[in-house]
């Protein structure tokens, strides 16, 4: 495996092979779910390429850029045993060089969610995102669905630049107990990693109520909040149910629901969403 760490030398390779990269855009320290993206990639293209580069543009201030996790050896041997050809980890003074200027944003469905916890993160990933597409030239680029918003914001953008390339939504990738993979689960405690378990049984609960016939968004998200409120430490950043393509708020559940939350332990801040009606 091979690891390019100029936006020259990825653009020079990207010429020589157009029309045969996947790409899988990560802020490294590497797992499971991260690795399920690289597999799928390498089904359908002959040479994977996965970035690596904590974005600087999607935190804000008083964000864990810093403490972000960080570990590019390691990264490399979970990279190679998922079948990636490139690694591509420019630095931040490269990809936004003194005196940079263009952002990327997409407006409307970037304002709620994590767009409302976060702002200007989703300016930061478009950014960064687009800057990705246009470097490696991907005929194919794949994400996790653990970011849903994250992925409907991407799908969007490609649709409204003509960017052209397939976008792959794939399914969240959990431990054994139900937590779904992060990055950030390393930065918990091992009391608050048993706590957060909370946000998987809270989808537990809206699903179970969901299949019982439960259709009121007030009352679904009852149950769900009272799961996590049983959990005194964790703090519920957002929890709401919503419509999985506009993002929209719903009164009523339909067919295909989105529940997705956002819950806070210990200064962590984990993510989980689940399509209600779907397996
Ligand atoms: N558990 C997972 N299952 C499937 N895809 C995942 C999972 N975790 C992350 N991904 C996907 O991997 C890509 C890179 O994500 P990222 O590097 O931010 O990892 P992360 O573990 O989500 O980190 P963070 O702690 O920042 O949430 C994104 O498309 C993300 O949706
Ligand atoms: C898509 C991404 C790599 C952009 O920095 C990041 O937001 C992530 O890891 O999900
Ligand atoms: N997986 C999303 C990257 C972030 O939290 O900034």
């Amino acid at each position: 495996m091979r690891v390019i760490q100029t936006v020259a030398e990825m653009q020079q390779f990207a010429r020589e092979h157009r029309g045969q990269i996947a790409l899988v855009p990560t802020m490294g320290y590497l797992h499971a779910g991260h690795a399920s993206l690289m597999i799928e990639a390498k089904k359908r293209a002959p040479i994977v390429v996965a970035s690596v580069f904590v974005n600087p543009t999607q935190f804000g201030v008083n964000e864990d850029l810093d403490s972000y996790p960080r570990d590019l050896e390691r990264d490399k041997q979970i990279a190679t045993e998922a079948g990636v050809d490139v690694i591509f980890a420019p630095t931040a003074p490269d990809m936004y060089p003194k005196g940079y200027l263009t952002y990327v944003n997409v407006e409307g469905i970037t304002g709620h969610l994590c767009g409302a916890s976060r702002p200007g993160h989703f300016r930061g990933v478009t950014t960064v995102v687009a800057k990705l597409f246009n470097i490696v030239a991907p005929k194919v680029a794949l994400f996790g669905k653990k970011d849903f918003q994250q992925l409907a914001v991407i799908r969007r953008m490609v649709r409204d630049l003509n960017m052209d390339l397939e976008i792959v939504g794939m399914p969240i990738v959990r431990e054994a107990d139900g937590l779904a993979m992060s990055s950030r689960n390393t930065k918990l405690s091992a009391e608050d990693r048993r706590k957060a378990l909370c946000l998987y049984r809270s989808i537990g609960a809206a699903r179970t109520a969901f299949a019982a016939g439960e259709r009121s968004v007030a009352k679904l998200r009852e149950t769900a909040v009272s799961v996590i409120a049983a959990e005194p430490a964790a703090e519920i950043d957002y929890l709401e149910f919503r419509d999985p393509d506009s993002l929209e708020p719903l009164e009523t559940a339909e067919a295909r629901t989105l529940y997705a939350l956002a819950v806070r332990l210990g200064g962590v801040r984990l993510i989980d969403n689940c399509i209600l009606g779907e397996e």
